[in-house]
């Protein structure tokens, strides 16, 4: 049995991996010890872990603003401090980072006590604290295509984007009734990730009527920071009922990327690979202001995939367009559906635990 510190925390796209990562080493009989941040959505995400071991490290977002980049340092002098703490505490085999603010401190803790230091990035891009820290790395997993400067190639595996278990697809119909969805006909769901996107929810409730006259009900996830909640209700001439549904976040994505027949979402990595896992058709609508414009790079990589459509926030005029033509067009979205399972990589946690079980295997031999 080998232990395991996984810095995961600060937004959705890295903590969802790393849980999904954790259940897969203690079912192989190892321990992990999951670091988060204090943020909402990292608390409201493991609130549906209770088996797994979360430690909230101190920590800030990087930003440019003086004062916000003053707080950035402190607060990053704090994690560092509390990260050494924590692996002298646990004595880990081996740090693993998924990148954002938190994996540096620990990071740069772990290879200083000579622990073997293991990341991964999902984006198409490398963030800024997978690049900082790559010097350090025994091994870094990085998505197909995807290469890092001045890194030896030993150093790198491509892999896929660790999807917790239960993300899978149900019938359409089950996963409404668990929901509470209470509709016939089409579903679009809206997701701005795991922390929400006010343009789309904005688009949401000016668009519903439209959508409603077209037979197109709703569920949008709005995101904490803009908690919002509730129903609107529209019958059209031919006497249809559309609903738009209304929820800040959901412990239930399995159900509700399975009620959907089509997602107008941002593109961030752990969306993507979900909507892979539950064979969801997707209008992506990239962050325009994620570092490096990292979501334009996830997006586009997906559409030439056969995999999304791809539409710019600049032309979200047009999406009403785009979302009509999709949702009804069959043909389309079985093309798009066998595409995606082509692109899903099941069990790419599963082939972490091997790797990193070698490399401590590697590592045992040399000492
Ligand atoms: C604005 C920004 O920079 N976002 C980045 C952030 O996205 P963000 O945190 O939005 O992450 P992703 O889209 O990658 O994944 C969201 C995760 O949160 C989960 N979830 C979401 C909503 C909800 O109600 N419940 C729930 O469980 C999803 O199932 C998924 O596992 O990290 C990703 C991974 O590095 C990047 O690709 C994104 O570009």
């Amino acid at each position: 049995m080998s232990g395991f510190v996984i810095s995961c925390g600060g937004t959705g796209g890295h903590l969802s991996p790393g849980i999904a990562l954790a259940e897969s080493l203690n079912a192989a009989g190892h321990e992990s010890h999951l670091l988060i941040s204090r943020k909402d959505v990292d608390s409201r995400l493991v609130s549906g872990y209770p088996q797994l071991d979360f430690i909230r490290s101190p920590g800030s977002g990087f930003s440019w603003k003086p004062i916000q980049f003053i707080k950035f340092n402190v607060q990053q002098l704090r994690a560092l401090v509390f990260a050494v703490r924590l692996l002298s505490e646990k004595k880990p085999d081996a740090v693993i980072g998924f990148g954002g603010f938190l994996t540096v401190g620990v990071v740069f803790a772990g290879f200083v006590k000579g622990c073997p230091v293991i990341l991964h990035e999902a984006n198409r891009k490398p963030g800024r604290a997978i690049r900082l820290m790559s010097g350090f790395a025994r091994r870094i997993y990085l998505p197909s295509g995807v290469s890092l400067r001045s890194l030896p190639p030993k150093t790198v595996r491509h892999l896929g984007y660790p999807v917790r278990k239960e993300i899978r697809p149900l019938s359409r119909d089950e996963a409404r009734k668990r929901l509470g969805i209470d509709i016939t006909g089409k579903l679009l769901l809206v997701l701005g990730g795991s922390q929400g996107a006010l343009a789309l929810n904005r688009w949401v409730k000016e668009n519903f009527e439209k959508l409603a006259d077209q037979g197109i009900s709703v569920l949008c996830v709005t995101g904490l920071m803009k908690e919002s909640r509730g129903q609107l209700e529209r019958v059209s001439q031919d006497g249809h009922t559309a609903k738009a549904y209304f929820m800040p976040f959901t412990n239930q994505m399995a159900e509700v990327l399975s009620s959907a027949d089509l997602v107008v979402s941002r593109a961030g990595a752990g969306s993507i690979a979900e909507f892979m896992r539950c064979r969801l058709p997707s209008i992506l609508v990239p962050y325009p202001h994620a570092t490096d414009n990292h979501q334009s790079a996830n997006a586009q990589f997906v559409e030439q995939q056969g995999g999304a459509v791809v539409v710019a926030q600049e032309k979200l005029p047009q999406l009403i367009d785009e979302v009509t033509e999709t949702i009804f067009n069959d043909f389309l979205l079985n093309e798009l559906r066998s595409n995606l399972q082509r692109m899903d990589r099941d069990n790419s946690a599963d082939y972490i635990v091997s790797d990193l079980e070698s490399i401590l295997a590697e590592a045992k031999e040399v000492e």
